[in-house]
C-alpha cells in the first residue's frame, strides 16, 4: 500500500529525487538490479543505456506505474512510499511520454486546465481564466489559450506537453526521449527552455535520450544503464563520448575488453560522424557497378494519396531512387510520410499517379513486391508488422513460413524455424530470453531489431532491389543505429535502391545523398545532402514553403 503524503501547497522549486537499490525481476529476467541515481535539485540529468538496459523499468517504477520488488525514493530529503502515478502527481512528479496525450479536439487553456485535475470536479472557468493568463504570462513556451490543439505543430504541442506539467505544479518531470518528433530547431528550443527552467531552480530533469547531442549540449550529469545495472555516472563536463560508449557497451574504447570486444568500428564511426566501413557487406550485385547507366529502381511519377479523411496526403509526388543511392524523405510526423510508405507497400490505395521498379510497372501486391524484390520495414513494427502474442521465431518466420526450408509442403518444419531464428537473433543481436518468448515482452528497441532482421535478411539472389524504410533506428540506441546504417549502406552497396523515410535528419544526412523535405503531402524542398543547408531545411519542414513536386534529378544524372 502507498502511503499518499501530498506537499504542502506552498512547496515550489526543482525537487532532489534519489532512487535507491532498485531491482526489478520479469519472470527469468533481472530488468533491473539494485540501481541508484540521484537527480539534484535543479539539475538536467540524462539517463543513458542500449536497447533494453532497464531505463524506462527505471522510470516506470520511480513514477508509480510499476512496482518494483525492491528499492526506495526520497523526494528533499525525506523517504516516499509511491505507489502510483496519483501518489508521484502528488509529490511533483511527473512523466512526459514520446507520444502526445494532449486532447486534439480542446484548446490550449482546456487542456491545461485538465492537467493533473479529477475529472469529476467541477471547474470555475472564470477562475480558472486568470489563473491560466497568469500562468502563461511567466510561462517558458506562451501558446494561445485559444488555439485548438489540432491545429498545433508538433514542437508546440510538445511544449503544451511541458506546460501542462508544470500548470500541474509538477518539480520534477521525466522526459522519454522529447525530441523524436520534432524540427532540429525545435528540439533546440524546448530542450533550451526546459535547461532554463531547471537553471532558474524550478524544475529537476532526468531525460532518456539516445542523443549524444542532446547529452553535451543540454545535460549536467548523466547515469548510464547497461543490462540492468548501473554502469557509470558523473557530471557531463567530465566525460567523453567513448566513456559513456563504453560504459553502455561494457567494453573500454580503446582496448578488449575481458571477453576480447572492442567497440566494433562502425559504432565509432558513427559517434565521429564519418561513414563506417561495413563489417558483413551482403554480395554485390552487378549493377551496383554503374549505377549511372541503370534506370531507377524506384521510380514515382505524380503519386496521389488520399489520408483517412479524404483529403490528398500524398499530392503528385515525383520522386527517383536510382541503383546503389539512399534517398532520404525528410519531414516532420504526419506531413504525408506514412501514407506514402502505405501506398508503396500495399496498405493504402493509390489515387493517381504510377509507380515503377526496374522500369517496370509496380502495384504493392504481395505478390509484386517478391517478384520485383521490394522489402519494407514500416513504423511501429509491434503494431505494423509483428503477431505480439507469437513467439519471436514465429514473428522470424512470417515472411517465409510457407516456403522452404521453413515447409516442406503443407508442413512447418519448427526446427527449421528454430534455427533461423537462432541465426537471426544472433546476426542482429535481439535481446530476447529466447526464439519462444513473445515477442511483445521484447523492448521497443529489440522488437525493431527483430523485424529489421526478418525483412534485411534476403532470400533473394543479389538481395531486395527496393528497399522503403520508415524510421528505421527510431528508439533505437546508438550501437544498434550504427548497425542497421552499416546494414542499410551495405544494401545500397549491393546496389539496392533505399528510400528512407525517417523524421531523424541527422540520420538522413548520414545516409541520403540526396533528400526531400514533405510538408502537407507536397515537397517543400529537394536538395543534395552534400549541399544541404539545416536552416533551411528545418523551415521546410516547418512548413515554408511547400509546392508543386517536380521531377527529381538524380545523383546519377546529375553526375
Ligand atoms: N512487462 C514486461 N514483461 C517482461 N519483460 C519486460 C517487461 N517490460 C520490460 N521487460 C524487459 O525488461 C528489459 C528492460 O526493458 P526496458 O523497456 O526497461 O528497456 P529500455 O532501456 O527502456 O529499452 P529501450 O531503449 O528499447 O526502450 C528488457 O529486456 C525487456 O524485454
Amino acid at each position: 500500500m502507498s502511503e499518499l503524503i501530498p506537499p504542502p501547497v506552498e512547496v515550489t522549486g526543482a525537487a532532489r529525487v534519489e532512487m535507491m537499490g532498485f531491482s526489478k525481476r520479469f519472470g527469468a529476467l533481472q530488468a533491473l538490479d539494485d540501481v541508484s541515481l540521484t537527480v539534484e535539485a535543479g539539475s538536467f540529468h540524462a539517463l543513458l543505456g542500449e536497447n533494453g538496459a532497464g531505463k524506462s523499468t527505471l522510470v516506470k517504477a520511480l513514477i508509480g506505474f510499476y512496482q518494483a520488488d525492491t528499492g526506495s525514493v526520497s523526494v528533499d530529503g525525506r523517504e516516499r512510499a509511491i505507489g502510483s502515478p496519483r501518489d508521484a502527481a502528488a509529490l511533483g512528479l511527473g512523466m512526459i511520454f514520446q507520444h502526445f496525450t494532449v486532447v486534439p479536439g480542446m484548446t490550449v487553456a482546456e487542456n491545461l486546465a485538465l492537467a493533473g485535475r479529477d475529472l469529476t470536479a467541477l471547474i470555475d472557468w472564470k477562475a480558472e481564466r486568470a489563473r491560466l493568463a497568469a500562468f502563461m504570462r511567466t510561462a517558458p513556451f506562451p501558446l494561445a489559450l485559444d488555439a485548438r490543439v489540432a491545429e498545433l505543430a508538433a514542437g508546440e504541442k510538445q511544449k503544451l506537453e511541458i506546460l501542462k506539467a508544470l500548470y500541474a505544479r509538477r518539480r520534477f518531470l521525466v522526459l522519454d526521449e522529447p525530441t523524436s518528433v520534432l524540427t532540429p530547431q525545435e528540439a533546440d528550443e524546448v530542450l533550451g527552455r526546459v535547461k532554463a527552467l531547471c537553471r532558474e531552480g524550478q524544475l529537476s530533469v532526468l531525460i532518456i535520450t539516445h542523443k549524444f547531442r542532446e547529452v553535451f549540449g543540454f545535460c549536467d550529469e548523466v547515469t548510464v544503464l547497461r543490462r540492468g545495472r548501473r554502469t557509470g555516472g558523473t557530471r557531463v563536463v567530465d566525460t567523453s563520448r567513448d566513456q559513456l560508449a563504453s560504459w553502455m557497451m561494457g567494453v573500454p574504447h580503446d582496448a578488449a575488453g575481458p571477453t576480447g570486444e572492442v567497440l566494433p568500428s562502425a559504432l565509432v564511426a558513427e559517434l565521429v560522424g564519418v561513414d563506417a566501413p561495413v563489417a558483413a557487406v551482403t554480395p554485390v550485385a552487378p549493377e551496383a557497378a554503374t549505377p549511372a547507366a541503370s534506370a531507377p529502381r524506384l521510380r514515382i511519377d505524380a503519386l496521389t494519396v488520399l489520408g483517412h479523411a479524404g483529403q490528398s496526403a500524398i499530392d503528385r509526388l515525383r520522386l527517383q531512387v536510382m541503383p546503389g543511392e539512399i534517398v532520404g524523405v525528410a519531414g516532420v510526423s504526419g506531413n504525408g510520410q506514412r501514407e506514402l510508405v502505405a501506398a508503396l507497400t500495399g496498405t493504402l490505395p493509390i489515387a493517381g499517379g504510377s509507380v515503377f521498379v526496374d522500369g517496370q510497372p509496380y502495384a504493392p501486391t504481395r505478390a509484386q513486391m517478391l517478384a520485383l524484390g521490394v522489402r519494407s520495414l514500416p513504423e511501429e513494427p509491434l503494431q505494423n508488422a509483428c503477431v505480439g502474442k507469437l513467439s519471436v521465431a514465429e514473428n522470424l518466420a512470417l515472411r517465409n513460413f510457407d516456403r522452404a526450408p521453413l515447409a516442406a509442403g503443407l508442413w512447418l518444419r519448427r526446427s527449421a524455424m528454430r534455427r533461423q531464428a537462432l541465426a537471426h537473433i544472433a546476426n542482429f543481436k535481439v535481446k530476447t530470453p529466447g526464439p519462444d518468448a513473445p515477442i511483445e515482452t521484447l523492448s521497443g528497441g529489440n522488437v525493431q531489431r527483430a523485424v529489421l532482421a526478418r525483412e534485411l535478411s534476403h532470400d533473394q539472389a543479389g538481395g531486395p532491389r527496393v528497399l522503403i524504410v520508415a524510421n528505421p533506428c527510431f528508439g533505437l540506441d546508438f550501437q544498434a543505429t550504427a548497425e542497421i546504417h552499416a546494414r542499410l549502406r551495405a544494401a545500397r552497396d549491393a546496389g539496392c535502391g533505399v528510400l528512407l523515410v525517417s523524421e531523424d535528419l541527422d540520420e538522413i544526412l548520414a545516409l541520403a545523398s540526396r533528400l526531400v523535405v514533405l510538408s502537407h503531402g507536397r515537397v517543400a524542398l529537394e536538395c543534395t545532402t552534400a549541399t544541404a543547408d539545416i536552416a533551411r531545411i528545418g523551415h521546410a519542414m516547418a512548413g515554408e514553403g511547400a509546392h508543386d513536386s517536380h521531377p527529381v534529378p538524380s545523383t546519377a544524372e546529375a553526375a
